[in-house]
């Protein structure tokens, strides 16, 4: 028996995953949270590599439907769940798996594909961008002071417990998935995932806590953390970690970001994969000593370039030729006519002189609107042949807020 490439099947899925498992250092995951991916899996779109009978590659893609600016929700292929056997590394296993799901992609009619790197170093040559960026910041909140916006007085904070008040925390989430591109419509089941909290992954932290904002009664925002305590010779310093949070405005994302600010004996807050644009940098009092860090999050292919571009709005008129180069998916090459406004947009084949020179990927980086046209242009990676024509497209691409990916996968 060779090598043999194809279709998951369910009696695999054990083997399957534990091949994933040990690719990520073999550390076994709770039985609930094992179960919960077990039932998330859409088998029917997952792909494996079988050595003589035995699992050496994993990948996954989930059916999201991904915001987009403009605020359609697009269906993206959500790659997850990838890994090559060490026995089997560097031989070409992943670049064979890549190869099936870009087509199998296509042949879906899904215009993208996105996902989230283990290593940003790995999915350029497949056509990957990086699309959005997240926020990750350490804050001394010893040190540093928050103000906060008229009416947050109005906001009433009360704990309930995570499981309790999730129906009300999904309302919230879902109110804001089409206001920033990079959002996820959330696939039934997949809400049970935010209230895993195995002790095993709390790193000496409480269990998941959750205190939610309310207006008049409405639910407006709500905040799940942990607090990890920590006392020395000196007293309290403990760290509030926060897992998530939202609000639908200006004053409920105040009241929650002092509540985290006020707790007794925390000295600390440790929050991760926010988006780059968000309110609370604007009310502290000294930012360095928030150790803001911004990281790679959401690594963006198009894989129907035509149907992608049309799939978004431009915040002003672009009336563009774009030549596209792309080795790996060459359905996409060649020159597109790309003509679109606030309203919406063409993207069709033309003969006509190009306008911009840029490969799939600064196209994956640009989509949806986090990293301009203009930027890459100053690394070289895309090339202006009209003059006029970079910064026209470069405004018509970019957003008015930053594109967030709020979740992994
Ligand atoms: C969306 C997600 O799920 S991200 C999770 C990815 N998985 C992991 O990180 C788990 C641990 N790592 C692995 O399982 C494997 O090493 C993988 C999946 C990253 C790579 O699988 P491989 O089968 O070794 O990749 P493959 O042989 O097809 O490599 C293709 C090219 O990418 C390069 N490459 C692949 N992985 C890496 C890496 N981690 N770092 C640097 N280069 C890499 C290879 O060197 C090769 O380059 P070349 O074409 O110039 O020779």
């Amino acid at each position: 028996m060779g090598t043999d490439l194809r279709v998951l099947r369910r009696d695999d899925w054990d083997e399957w995953y534990d091949n994933l498992l040990r690719a990520f250092g073999g550390i076994p995951e709770p039985a609930e949270e094992r179960e919960t991916f077990r039932e998330l899996t859409e088998i029917d779109r997952s792909i494996g590599v079988w050595d003589d009978g035995r699992c050496v590659g994993t990948a996954g893609a989930f059916s999201f439907r991904l915001t987009v600016p403009g605020g359609a929700s697009v269906p993206a292929a959500g790659v997850t769940m990838v890994s090559v056997a060490a026995t089997h590394r560097r031989r070409g296993v992943l670049t064979s798996m890549m190869r099936r799901q870009l087509d199998d992609v296509r042949s879906w009619g899904e215009p993208l594909a996105v996902l989230t790197a283990s290593e940003p170093v790995i999915y350029g040559r497949f056509g990957y961008g990086v699309g959005t960026y997240q926020l990750n910041a350490d804050i001394d909140t010893a040190r540093v002071r928050l103000s906060v916006p008229p009416g947050t007085e109005d906001v009433r904070l009360r704990y309930a417990a995570p499981a309790e008040v999730l129906d009300a925390c999904e309302a919230v989430y879902a109110r804001l998935v089409s206001r920033r591109p990079g959002m996820i419509a959330r696939i039934p089941g997949w809400e049970r995932l935010w209230l895993l909290d195995p002790e095993s992954t709390r790193d000496g932290a409480s269990p998941l806590q959750c205190v939610v904002a309310e207006r008049d009664g409405e639910v407006v925002g709500f905040v799940r953390y942990r607090v990890k305590a920590d006392w020395d010779a000196t007293g309290p310093k403990g760290t509030v970690v926060v897992s998530d949070l939202e609000a639908l405005d200006p004053a409920g994302h105040g009241a929650l970001w002092r509540f985290l600010f006020d707790l007794d004996l925390t000295s600390r807050i440790d929050i991760r994969r926010r988006p780059v644009d968000e309110a609370w940098q604007y009310l502290v009092s000294d930012i360095r000593r928030c150790s803001p860090l911004v990281r790679d999050a959401l690594h963006v292919r198009l894989v129907d370039v035509g149907a992608a571009l049309e799939a978004r709005t431009y915040q002003t008129p672009v009336d563009v030729v774009l030549e596209v180069e792309d080795a790996f998916c060459p359905w996409n090459a060649g020159r597109w006519r790309l003509s679109g406004d606030a309203k919406g947009a063409s993207c069709t084949r033309t003969t006509d002189p190009a306008d911009l020179a840029l490969s799939v990927r600064e196209l994956g980086a640009a989509y949806l609107g986090g990293v301009s046209l203009a930027s890459l242009a100053g690394a070289g990676l895309v090339r202006e042949l009209r003059q006029g024509a970079l910064a026209e497209a470069s405004v018509g691409f970019g957003s008015v807020v930053a594109p967030w990916l709020p979740h992994g996968f």
